[in-house]
């Protein structure tokens, strides 16, 4: 793993000695956004019109902030729209790598993308990565601006009007959000990435008492904001997903499981029988990619044979109103 330093690649581990333990993740810097008329989105610049064929989805499956973006790709019908390609499972000195040579922009690995975008680039190298073939750069890699670009801006091409930010729910689903992110999308990392007793006990803390909350919201409520699905729900779903499987021992968020809280399993079980996602889902390059990149927490590399799941079983949501 490394990061760019004046459009140079170092291989260098997350720095956390100067955060007392705490893994910090940096924001993404590319922030541009498709719209209907290629006018500027709410931050960026403007010229990147929806159009058929023009953009391009770097991914990794094994990434819950790029299966997001997957999640909307597929829902919103985007498919034959927008092209996509997956790096390999792991990330290793050289960071994210390409099966081979990349036909549209000639990398052999996801830093050499944000070179082409961006020759004096400092940062991470991350996935996803939404590329534009016509300016030959990078729109967005920020996974929650890019399912907000996926849910409206190309619906004139589609016809796909479905959803997932409902004007009257908004307040709402971005109040969840903070915190699902803090505490869960992101709290899981800050408990494995943690390099300090106390920075541990406090993000695996703060998840639980966060996932706890949340079993109570769903006891009730069908999803996070009520009976309709929303992209908060998605958000909360990739994380979950690989919860069992990975973050349970890899990043030793081992006071429950998933399968332990009943409202919380049976909702992510609904989730990933909706039709479509579970091809987004590939269990094998999660859990090689998680336990295989990580030398300092996994040294050997040695990839755990279970869990037993079976996310395919019947769900009880049944129970708590769907909207239409
Ligand atoms: N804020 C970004 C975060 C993306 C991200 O951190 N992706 C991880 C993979 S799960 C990555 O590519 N990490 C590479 C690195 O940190 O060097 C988003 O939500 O899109």
């Amino acid at each position: 793993m490394g990061v760019l330093v004046d459009g140079e690649w170092k291989d260098q581990w997350y720095d956390t000695k100067s955060t007392g333990g705490r893994f910090v993740r940096k924001d993404a810097a590319f922030r541009n956004w498709i719209t209907p008329d290629g006018s500027a989105g709410p931050t960026g610049v403007s010229g990147f019109k929806a159009e058929a064929g023009r953009y391009h989805l770097f991914v990794s499956y094994a990434c819950p902030w790029a299966h997001r973006t997957m999640i909307f790709r597929k829902l919103k019908g985007l498919e034959d729209l927008i092209s996509l390609s997956a790096v390999q499972p792991l990330m290793l000195e050289n960071g994210w790598e390409f099966p081979e040579t990349d036909p549209l922009t000639g990398a052999n690995y996801a830093w050499q993308i944000y070179v082409k975008a961006n020759p004096g680039h400092s940062g991470r190298a991350t996935v996803p990565i939404l590329w534009d073939k016509h300016q030959n750069t990078i729109v967005s890699n920020e996974s929650s601006e890019i399912i907000r670009m996926f849910n409206s801006a190309f619906n004139d091409l589609t016809g796909n009007k479905d959803d997932y930010y409902p004007e009257d729910l908004r307040s709402s689903i971005d109040e969840i959000n903070s915190r699902v992110y803090d505490a869960v999308n992101n709290g899981v990392y800050k408990s494995g990435f943690a390099t300090t007793q106390e920075a541990y006990t406090e993000a695996v803390t703060a998840l639980f008492d966060m996932l706890d909350e949340l079993e109570v919201i769903l006891s009730n409520h069908r999803y996070l904001t009520g009976h309709r699905l929303t992209e908060a729900d998605w958000r909360l779903f990739t994380t979950l997903i690989r919860f069992d499987a990975v973050y349970v021992g890899h990043f030793k968020c081992n006071i429950r499981r998933i399968d332990d809280y009943p409202n919380l399993s049976n909702y992510l079980r609904e989730l990933y029988q909706i039709e479509g996602i579970a091809e987004t889902v590939d269990m094998q390059t999660i859990k090689q990619h998680y336990y295989g990149s990580h030398e300092t927490i996994n040294p050997h590399r040695v990839v755990p044979v279970g869990p037993v799941l079976d996310f395919d079983r019947p769900h009880d949501r049944d129970r708590l109103q769907a909207a239409a």
